[in-house]
């Protein structure tokens, strides 16, 4: 299960006490969080139907340490946005996903087997690939997986939109 809390001034932290449930951080973010069985999880009705209605066609498993080198490490802890969704699939192992909230504070996702996180357009997150991980990763056109850098994706369209609609939902 995805485990989440409020990251202090550790960047290596692992685990807390605090933490938030998948409602809230759904809530705070519109990050979506399933917990799948890694062995069926393609018979899975919620897997498909993120797969058909975001067309994600394509994929790869990345592994770390086989994939891994110090720059990925580093390339990934850079926080950035996409301007589609980011859906993933922890198959085994472990790492972190940080994801900002409207206060632009980081949340941190610990993310194990059998967690699927999807990531809306738009929002600023980071990874910290820290253990052994298998990480099954979906994309709509492999050719087109663009990340864009901070600060860059400040005047982002798909990032402003997004913070729009987040304000929109916290005013209601
Ligand atoms: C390794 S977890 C997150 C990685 C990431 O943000 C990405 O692949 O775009
Ligand atoms: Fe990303």
């Amino acid at each position: 299960m995805v485990k989440a809390w409020y990251l202090g001034s550790d960047l290596y932290q692992k685990d807390s006490n605090d933490v938030l449930t998948p409602e809230e951080i759904t809530k705070k973010t519109g990050v979506q969080i399933f917990k799948m069985d890694v062995d069926s999880y393609k018979d899975d009705s919620r897997f498909k139907s993120v797969i058909e209605e975001k067309k994600l066609f394509f994929s790869d498993v990345y592994n770390n340490p086989a994939d891994c080198t110090e720059e990925q490490v580093k390339f990934f802890l850079k926080e950035h946005i996409h301007e589609d969704d980011e859906v993933r699939l922890v198959l085994d192992g472990a790492c972190c996903m940080d994801v900002r909230d409207k206060d632009d504070k980081w949340i941190r996702l610990r993310v194990t087997k059998g967690d699927m996180v999807v990531l809306p357009p738009g929002l600023y997150h980071r990874g910290l690939i820290d253990e052994y991980l298998q990480m099954l990763r979906m994309f709509e056109n492999k050719e087109l997986w663009v990340a864009v850098y901070r600060p860059a994706a400040d005047d982002n369209i798909v990032h402003k939109k997004y913070l729009e609609s987040r304000r929109a939902i916290e005013a209601n």
